[in-house]
């Protein structure tokens, strides 16, 4: 069913919020705030509705210029049609929504760097030597041959691969560069085993390695290393800025709970005597371990897990969960041990919201900072550095 509607907000997620002919909220992605437009119903979900764009009446103020002919259409950019300075302003507003019940105060502004070009990591999906990604909430193959995010250099190498590695079946190309000359890629989701993988520094799949493992990133505080499979920061211009403000604590034992293959452990190690650092992925413990940091002790295994046998004592915990956040027993587990700082790195506003929360009784928020690590789409990369009270 159609229907006509103001977009009177912006939501997390990239939808603008708009009113169905009932009065019920309309979610609709791609319009944004300012916005008429004529939507039409896709899923009714009893107290809200999602809807399809199918037309902006009046465009908002708000709207900015394409920078890409997929946008509307690719799941990948779901801020893309919104003017740079209004995507930063709607999501210091989304984070200081987020934090609506927390006592602290929140930054006015977000820290950032570059809009395009920023990714040093991208997974497409490659269909018949071509590059492409899914549509909008879909499993529609789109080709798309470039994405403005993405370095020139890796959309290139991934080009490269995707017409050496001809396949009919759609398979996942996930590939990353160190801007030093180094690629590394894994791929998924093959179901033929007709096709050979060539054409790159080093790849894996399901069941071969070919060539390099993993490669040397450089940071501002020293060499890491990373896997064609393992996490990294994926904004090439302001991963630094975040390591250092993440790292930026001292004191004799540090923990650090979601700690990759070292991003910031390599900082941590120059500023504590000691340093437990835990990660769930085996590939980027081991990756940790080849930096031969004499005091790190790594751990690879769950942090739920690790929490309930740690007897250690610390008086810094740096946490960078996934976006859902920090288990409750992780929670507990701080609050019970008390450390002195407590360092939260987050991608998502909800959960680290929710998370220091229950923590706001015994600790105040000494630092906050918010920083555009992802352009274009709706994502927002936190840094809160709390204080035990005294
Ligand atoms: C946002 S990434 C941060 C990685 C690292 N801090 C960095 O900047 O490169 C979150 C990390 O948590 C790890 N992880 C997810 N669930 C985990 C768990 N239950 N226990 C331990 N590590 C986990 C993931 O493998 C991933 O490396």
């Amino acid at each position: 069913m159609r229907f006509e509607t103001e977009i009177r907000d912006t939501a997390y997620g990239g939808y603008g919020i708009g009113t169905f002919t009932d009065g019920r909220t309309a979610f609709i992605p791609f319009a944004v705030e300012g916005d008429r437009v004529v939507a039409e119903m896709t899923e009714d979900k009893k107290s809200f509705i999602y809807a399809n764009l199918v037309e902006v009446i009046t465009p908002s103020a708000k709207r900015g210029e394409k920078y890409c002919p997929h946008i509307g259409i690719c799941g990948g950019c779901s801020f893309g049609h919104i003017d740079y300075e209004a995507q930063k302003e709607i999501k210091v507003r989304i984070v200081r929504q987020a934090f609506r019940n927390v006592k602290c105060g929140v930054p006015s502004e977000a820290v950032s760097g570059e809009k395009l070009r920023y990714r040093n990591r991208v997974t497409f999906k490659v269909k018949g030597g071509k590059l492409g990604f899914y549509a909008f909430k879909s499993r529609d193959f789109i080709e798309v041959g470039d994405c403005p995010l993405v370095s020139e250099t890796l959309v290139a190498k991934c080009s490269e691969f995707a017409a050496a590695n001809v396949c009919d079946e759609i398979y996942e190309l996930y590939a990353v560069e160190n801007g030093k000359g180094g690629f590394l890629a894994s791929v998924k989701g093959i179901e033929s085993d007709d096709v050979k993988f060539v054409a790159f520094d080093g790849i894996s799949g399901k069941d071969f390695v070919i060539g390099e493992e993993y490669m040397e990133l450089d940071t501002p505080l020293g060499a890491v290393l990373i896997g064609g499979d393992s996490f990294l920061q994926s904004n090439r211009f302001l991963m630094g800025e975040l390591q250092k403000k993440a790292v930026n604590a001292a004191g004799v034992n540090a923990l650090e709970l979601y700690c990759g293959s070292g991003f910031f452990t390599i900082g941590l190690a120059d500023k504590f005597r000691s340093v437990t650092a835990v990660e769930i992925s085996k590939e980027a413990i081991r990756l940790g371990q080849k930096l031969e940091l004499a005091n790190v002790r790594w751990v690879a295994g769950d942090v739920t897990k690790f929490i309930k046998t740690s007897k250690g004592r610390f008086d810094h915990v740096l946490a960078d969960p996934p976006r859902t956040g920090l288990e409750k027993s992780v929670v507990g587990f701080i609050r019970e041990k008390k450390p002195t700082t407590v360092t939260y790195v987050s991608c998502n506003p909800t959960t680290l919201a929710r998370d220091v929360a229950k923590l706001q009784n015994m600790y105040d928020i000494k630092d906050f900072t918010i920083m555009d690590m992802f352009p274009g789409t709706h994502h927002v990369e936190c840094v809160v550095c709390l204080a035990l009270k005294s």
